[in-house]
């Protein structure tokens, strides 16, 4: 009966967006799977011997899809693996959490309903947002009580709610244990076409080194350009590598499409790379050479502070268009945002964000040498 559920888990899980009791079924391969709520199942692999630890179960992969729900390519990828975990066509030999994001926000086929939930991580799901679009903690919560003008949004809506179990379910899948190897792949679409389709988002390192195995991940996967962040963000990649030491990715894999309409060939390499990842305890991606990635470094954020915001470029530049030294790249109000001595290339342009949220991301070439692998 169970089992017959996770057939149709993201079916059902749309039509249960606010939550789902708990349950699990066995899978026919030995391990199981247990349903931890709407879109969150765990999949635990079955001991190599009975009773004892699965010494080849070493790695802790967390994927995550739909955190923006009209992202569809990779949610449809997601079914595809779990159909194949569900049928036995894919036996997990690694732990698995998987997560559908934003269940409510695909049934409306939108990127979000409130809020952006890849804003709300790393604890921000607990603030509330001013009207001038700045954060307030809690302890000055008074302020709406004081001012009720002042205060936009109270800090509950179903993406921060989200968001909130989600950062729980993130910390019961990976402090089961200790020792393990933690993955996270976050899955996503852009908004605008790209000029190099499919690509990575590094999270922050304050050490400034970069693991060689996600890299080699990636060039298996066939996504050669990479974008290291300059800052800590409150996404989801950045808080699971932030709290939980994770390897951690946000993947953008083309442009976003309504459901059905992808072309989930383009996501084929992943997938295949996922299986092998999931499936063969001892797969390792092949060699890499640090020259077949494509690499940028985040170099200035441009910010919406209100609503004069605007870009000075065209609406259908890409993501990676380049623009020279000194162009005027957008204004708000008497702020301006000007590229700086060398070639500049913009991703994320987008004038519709909320008050106080990142607008554009502004970035150069750059290179990663061995030393700053680890
Ligand atoms: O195309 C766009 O403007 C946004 C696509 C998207 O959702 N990207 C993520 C990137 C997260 C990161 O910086 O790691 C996002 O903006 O949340
Ligand atoms: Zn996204």
């Amino acid at each position: 009966m169970n089992t017959r559920l996770l057939n149709d888990f993201l079916t059902l899980s749309r039509a249960n967006p606010d939550g789902l009791a708990p349950f699990s079924a066995p899978l026919a391969s030995g391990g199981r799977i247990e349903v931890w709520d709407s879109g969150v199942l765990c999949v635990e692999p079955a001991p190599t011997v009975k009773g004892a630890k699965n010494e080849a179960a070493h790695k802790d992969i967390v994927i995550s899809c739909g955190i923006h729900g009209n992202e569809t390519a990779p949610i449809e990828m997601c079914e595809r693996l779990l159909a194949d975990i569900v049928s036995g066509r894919l036996v997990c030999a690694q732990r698995l959490l998987l997560i559908f994001g934003n269940l409510e926000a695909m049934n409306l086929a939108v990127r979000e309903v409130e809020d952006n939930l890849n804003r709300l991580f790393c604890g921000q799901h607990g603030q509330q947002l001013e009207s001038n679009g700045t954060l307030a903690n809690k302890a000055g919560a008074n302020k709406a009580v004081i001012n009720k003008a002042v205060v936009k949004k109270t800090a509950v809506n179903k993406e921060r709610v989200r968001a909130a179990k989600l950062e729980q379910y993130m910390a019961r899948f990976y402090q089961a244990r200790s020792g393990a190897k933690r993955l996270h792949y976050d899955l996503h679409t852009a908004i605008r076409p790209s000029k190099y389709e499919q690509f990575a988002v590094y999270p922050y390192m304050a050490s400034h080194t970069y693991s060689r195995d996600l890299l080699a991940f990636l060039a298996a996967a066939d996504i050669n350009t990479l974008l290291l962040s300059h800052a800590p963000a409150p996404t989801f990649s950045c808080f699971s590598a932030q709290q939980f030491g994770a390897q951690s990715l946000t993947i953008e894999l083309g442009k976003v499409m309504p459901f059905g309409q992808n072309e989930m060939g383009r996501l084929d390499r992943l997938q295949q790379c996922l299986t092998a990842e999931l499936s063969e305890p001892s797969w390792q991606p092949p060699h890499f050479a640090l020259t077949d990635l494509r690499v940028f470094q985040v170099c200035q954020e441009i910010t919406k502070h209100s609503t004069q915001f605007c870009f000075h470029f065209s609406d259908d530049v890409a993501n990676f268009s380049g623009f020279s030294p000194d162009a005027l790249l957008a204004t708000d109000g008497d702020r301006q945002w000007r590229v700086a001595e060398q070639e500049e290339a913009v991703v994320f342009p987008n004038a519709q964000v909320a008050l106080g949220h990142r607008a554009a991301l502004m970035a150069v070439v750059t290179e990663l040498t061995d030393k700053m692998l680890c």
